[in-house]
């Protein structure tokens, strides 16, 4: 998948990594949407790809297929020869490149405003949507990233982000740029990254705050040899789960963007004299996704009647907003959804919903999906969340609107605890903690104590399946009405 980053679009074609962890089904819709020439199949995906073929409808041609064989691969397969790859292949990746034609000229994009990329979005709040996104605007981002995350030159990565997932945030061709040393991992666990960082001397890393999380909520844990520099990004990362990583020797950037901004556009600037603070206040500051990177023009928090910016006080509710060279040119074949989120006036709609702080950091409070309306307040999730995240017992939390008879609607947290406990905590003690912390109408009414959170492929928290779990729970009682009081 590396190589190809370069040799797809060298050729003149479009990129469009597929997310190996989607269901044959998905995958099936997402080819018929795209209709690639050619498919390159990684050996463990052989079944997955051949799958998504056969649910094509008679009428519609399927793409080539060529197979990626790996000499290491898990299968316990080793490097076997074309005789005994499956005839649905019409060759595989070494031999295409072996019969390459060593005077093939690269061939150069028309424009810079050529497309180079598509990419789905991971699917959280709806289906995946195709983002497409230009030469020029893959080639700012990925340079932006660089600068914003200060990479010296050769670094050595460990690709605990997948690649599919935005081209890696633009750091597939970012590392080639300072030549990297690129380390790919197929299988991913605690135990797994902490071998690999010592074996290789990993200097850098990104990931989801699901992966710092399992990281530093690990029994494997082990001393890093080296400090270990990680991008954080891709959900809102609770200060707590912050600051354990950073006890753990890794040094935590947090950066905030979206498939349709190809990489992070927003992010926790760090000031040096923040370092002289104690460390949840350290935490607190760096859970906020922060200000533009150099290579966005503008990042707003605005609000979505007037679309005049929301007073920065840290609280006055808006839409993030964002203007910027590495805005997608649009979604493939829906004009519809570029229009709304695509204004003319070159602002792009996040539907991400944030507060601007007095010093011009923006926080997330919510996506606009998953505000929580109770008794007409708007409540941010997230701040529920950060709280949960706090409490010793629990390992994971997320928290949804359940319908509620008399104030609409109210928090419900669903959480999963920590391996080995003595004592698992009560749906009680847990509302009982929250209340410790927060204002009455912001304590879950409903705590749901589940072995693990449903997450999408992209390491995010499902909550629309959580929200419909709350729903099919029926409307919360009318005793509720006494409890928020
Ligand atoms: N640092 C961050 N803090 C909070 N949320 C973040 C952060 N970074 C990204 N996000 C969330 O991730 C979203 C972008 O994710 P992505 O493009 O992978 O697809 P998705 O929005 O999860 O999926 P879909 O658009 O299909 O529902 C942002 O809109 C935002 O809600």
């Amino acid at each position: 998948m590396y190589e190809i980053q370069f040799g797809v679009p060298m050729s003149g074609a479009i990129l469009n990594c597929i997310n190996t962890r989607l269901d044959a089904r998905t995958v099936s819709v997402l080819l018929r949407h795209c209709e690639p020439k050619l498919l390159f199949v990684d050996t463990l995906s052989q079944s997955l790809a051949l799958e998504a073929i056969s649910l094509f409808p008679p009428n519609k041609s399927p793409p080539l297929l060529v197979l990626i064989q790996d000499d290491q691969d898990d299968a316990g397969g080793s490097n076997s020869s074309l005789s005994t790859v499956d005839s649905r292949f019409c060759c595989t990746y070494e031999s295409l490149v072996e019969k390459g034609n060593p005077n093939f000229k690269w061939i150069r994009p028309k424009s810079e405003w050529s497309p180079i990329v598509l990419n789905y979005t991971s699917g959280t709040t709806s289906s995946p949507k195709g983002v497409v996104h230009s030469h020029r605007g893959i080639f700012t981002m990925t340079v932006d990233s660089l600068i914003d995350w200060e990479v010296p030159k050769q670094p050595v990565y460990l690709w605990t982000l997948p690649m599919f997932h935005a081209n890696g945030w633009s750091f597939t061709w970012g590392m080639a740029a300072i030549g990297g040393t690129n380390v790919c991992v197929r299988k991913f666990d605690a135990s797994t990254v902490y071998s690999l960082i010592k074996k290789h001397g990993v200097t850098h890393m990104c990931g989801a705050p699901v992966v710092l999380n399992m990281l530093s909520n690990s029994p494997e844990i082990k001393p890093l040899p080296n400090p270990v520099q990680i991008l954080t990004a891709g959900a809102p990362p609770p200060a707590a789960v912050l600051s354990r990583t950073e006890s753990l020797g890794f040094v935590v950037s947090h950066g905030y963007g979206l498939t349709e901004t190809g990489g992070l556009v927003v992010s926790c600037a760090w000031k040096r004299e923040w370092n002289k603070l104690p460390a949840t206040e350290r935490a607190r500051l760096k859970a906020r996704q922060g200000v533009r990177t150099i290579g966005m023009t503008e990042a707003d928090v605005v609000d979505p009647e007037s679309g005049l910016s929301v007073k920065r006080d840290g609280s006055t509710l808006g839409e993030i907003v964002l203007r910027g060279a590495s805005v997608m040119l649009g979604y493939l074949k829906d004009p519809n959804a570029t229009n709304k989120c695509m204004k003319e006036n070159g602002w792009f709609y996040t539907g991400d919903v944030g507060v601007m702080h007095s010093d011009g950091y923006m926080e997330i409070k919510d996506r606009s999906k998953d505000v929580i309306i109770s008794g007409g307040e708007n409540l941010s999730s997230v701040e529920v969340e950060s709280v949960l995240y706090n409490h010793p017992a629990i390992n994971e939390a997320a928290v949804v609107a359940r319908p509620d008879e008399y104030w609409g609607e109210t928090p419900c947290a669903f959480v999963s605890l920590k391996n080995e406990l003595t004592q698992k905590p009560s749906e009680q003690d847990i509302i009982q903690y929250c209340r410790a912390k927060l204002p009455h109408y912001m304590v879950p009414k409903t705590v749901v104590f589940k072995e693990e959170l449903p997450k999408t492929s992209t390491g995010k928290i499902q909550k629309f399946a959580l929200r419909d779990m709350a729903k099919a729970m029926g409307p919360s009682s009318s005793s509720s009405r006494l409890s928020r009081m």
